[in-house]
């Protein structure tokens, strides 16, 4: 089988006597979308965060497309194009939803711009346009991004991950807080991002993850319990016996 393009290997995170992340061993392959899931406290966060670069593991590897990642720093990550989309914090709340984007589109591509004032970039103005239609935010290109709904906030922090143009996308609880009609068109974008680019998900809506997901990692106590399709995790006896056995009875 061709190699994964996500390798992560016997990962270990400790926060005092806390194995939050225990050993972990998981892959992603080129094209998938694959779900983290498992209960809360079980260690998911803690482990995209070391898979972004925001947190160093204390014992493990992290390859990527081949490449030892495991010493990079975040930046070196995103320009080998493992990329995460992050929660309200980066989002410029004053600046419009267009303004935004073409910063994130600049930002990738640092020094050919940035001397330049920004309404004459009209390459990073037009990449920015096209990222709108992709999140379905171009009726709102003019409005600040702060006055945009939960759910219109959570799609722009797609655009302006996708903006560093990912080979791998890192989505922590892209539906958390949303409403049936926001998730609905979350879950929507999520299915035309799957065509374009490679997805690891971290979600608790298992209706969705299920819907989704081509594959799925169970992570229980910071251990992985096991990686397969949605059909053998639903039947995995200790998955259901940890995790999912209530969840999955509410499922169609
Ligand atoms: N910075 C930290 N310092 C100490 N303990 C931490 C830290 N971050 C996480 N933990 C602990 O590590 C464990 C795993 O937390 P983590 O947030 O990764 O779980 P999770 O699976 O993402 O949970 P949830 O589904 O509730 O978001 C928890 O017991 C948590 O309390």
């Amino acid at each position: 089988m061709a190699e994964p393009l996500l390798r992560v290997e016997s990962l270990v995170k400790r926060f005092g006597a806390l194995a939050a992340t225990d050993s972990a061993s998981f892959e992603v392959r080129a094209g998938e979308l694959h779900a983290l899931i498992g209960p809360n406290g079980a260690g998911k966060t803690t482990l995209i965060h070391q898979i972004s670069g925001a947190l160093r593991p204390d014992a493990g590897r992290i390859h990527f497309d081949g490449q030892d990642l495991t010493a990079l720093p975040m930046p070196a990550r995103v320009r080998a194009g493992l990329v995460r989309s992050y929660q309200i914090t980066s989002v410029f709340q004053r600046f419009s939803v267009l303004d935004n984007l073409r910063l994130a589109v600049q930002a990738r591509r640092p020094g050919a711009a940035f001397w330049r004032a920004a309404e004459k970039d009209t390459a990073a103005r037009d990449e920015a346009l096209a990222l709108l239609e992709r999140v379905g935010l171009a009726e709102r290109a003019a409005q600040a991004a702060g006055s945009l709904a939960h759910g219109e906030q959570r799609q722009l922090e797609v655009g302006l991950a996708l903006a560093a143009r990912p080979r791998l996308l890192l989505l922590d609880e892209p539906l958390a807080g949303m409403g049936p009609e926001e998730s609905a068109r979350m879950v929507a974008l999520l299915q035309t991002l799957r065509r374009e680019t490679t997805l690891l998900l971290v979600e608790h809506d298992m209706d969705a993850v299920f819907r989704l997901a081509d594959r799925i990692t169970t992570l229980v106590a910071g251990r992985v319990i096991v990686s397969d399709t949605p059909e053998a995790i639903r039947a995995h006896p200790e998955v259901l016996r940890a995790y999912l056995g209530d969840e999955l009875e509410a499922l169609p």
